[in-house]
């Protein structure tokens, strides 16, 4: 059995449904990421899940016990939020103290349990301090101490990195799954950002609407996208209109060239299918993985720095693809006609 089962978990507030019957699994010592676009129902999931609010239907079991009757301070979960929730009177030791002194442990047993947790985040030097003494990045990590130091069985983290400069975003998004692999805590944390979810979770769910459209990890999030939302709201994508020439064999045409798709195909002959393909799927180079090529014109050519980003015109679709930079070889220009190398098995067909 798994460790947090979600079952047919719904929530509406008033007439409005905001999550749909949800349901997931998650085995203990997990980092799971919600993701999602603003008022997706990552938040109402969280919130349900720490007991402060209450599923319209459906049932939350955490390690056997459904927490339907319990309160969110009978659940022992520790929670971490976007906005710095310290409380601003007290200095770094109080806060991470402040569990451990409502559960009426020992004083003793307090002060090496504070130093552990300070030790953990690397902020042992600073406990006397008060958090307007401290930058947000540091802020952010006393609230992990101190959402850690009673030892919650769940760890939930709302966002908490979205008030950070983006390079602290990067070091304390590593830190965190650190900490979480070294305690084998189970996490579930609730991003909009894809970067950070495909980087640093065992699996990830993406959230549309109240709905898990796709529950994997980052790899299958990335490669085999289950419907279009998924595949556009994580990473860049292009979408590619092709003509059936022959559902049964899959055979299928994007401007002048005729090629063989790996998944089955829905329409009739001379009907259309939308093909999904990721910007470095396509090469211009020789040698590498590829049964089709596709010739057209190049509309666009950026360059990124370690990759370039050109969009060529096939047939009607404008096609991006990305190539590392070689400082031997130019780059593309506008108008430059290519013939892009890919292969058949990059293009999925989208379902939706
Ligand atoms: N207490 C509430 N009363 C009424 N509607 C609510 C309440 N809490 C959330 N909602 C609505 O439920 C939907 C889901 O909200 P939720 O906060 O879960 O989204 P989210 O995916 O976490 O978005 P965000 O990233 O913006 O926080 C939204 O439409 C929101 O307006």
């Amino acid at each position: 059995m798994s460790f947090l089962t979600l079952t047919n978990i719904q929530k509406s507030f008033g007439p409005v449904q905001v999550v749909h019957d949800f349901n997931m699994a998650i085995e203990k010592g997990e980092f799971i990421s919600f993701l999602g676009p603003s008022g997706c129902g990552k938040t109402t999931i969280l919130r349900m899940v720490a007991g402060f609010e209450t599923p319209t239907g459906g049932s939350i079991v955490i390690n056997g016990r459904d927490q339907s009757s319990l309160k969110p301070n009978q659940r022992n979960i520790g929670m971490v939020f976007q906005a710095y929730a310290l409380f601003p009177n007290m200095n770094v030791f109080d806060n991470v103290a402040f569990g451990l002194k409502v559960a009426g442990t020992p004083k003793a047993e307090i002060e090496k349990r504070v130093k552990e947790m300070l030790d953990l985040i690397h902020l042992g030097h600073l406990g006397e301090r008060y958090p307007y003494q401290m930058s947000g990045g540091q802020q952010q990590r006393v609230a992990l101490a101190r959402a850690l130091a009673p030892k919650p069985q769940v760890l939930l983290l709302d966002e908490p990195l979205s008030a950070l400069d983006a390079k602290i975003r990067v070091s304390l998004r590593e830190e965190i799954r650190q900490i979480q692999q070294k305690l084998g805590i189970t996490t579930i944390f609730v991003t909009h950002d894809q970067e950070e979810a495909l980087s640093i979770s065992d699996r990830v769910v993406v959230m549309n609407a109240g709905r898990a459209d796709q529950i994997g990890t980052p790899f299958e999030i990335y490669n085999k996208p289950a419907t279009r939302f998924v595949a556009s709201f994580v990473g860049t994508l292009n979408l590619i209109e092709a003509t059936v020439v022959d559902p049964a064999t899959g055979s299928v045409r994007i401007g002048d060239t005729e090629l063989k798709l790996r998944d089955t195909v829905a329409a009739a002959a001379g009907g259309k299918v939308q093909l999904a393909m990721r910007p470095e799927a396509g090469s211009l180079a020789e040698g590498r993985k590829s049964d089709t090529t596709l010739h057209g014109q190049v509309v666009s050519s950026h360059f990124l720095g370690s990759v370039i980003r050109t969009r060529m015109n096939v047939g009607g679709n404008t096609i991006s693809f990305d190539m590392f930079n070689d400082p031997g070889v130019s780059p593309p220009v506008v108008g430059d006609t290519v013939a892009l190398k890919i292969d058949s098995g990059d293009l999925l067909v989208l379902q939706d």
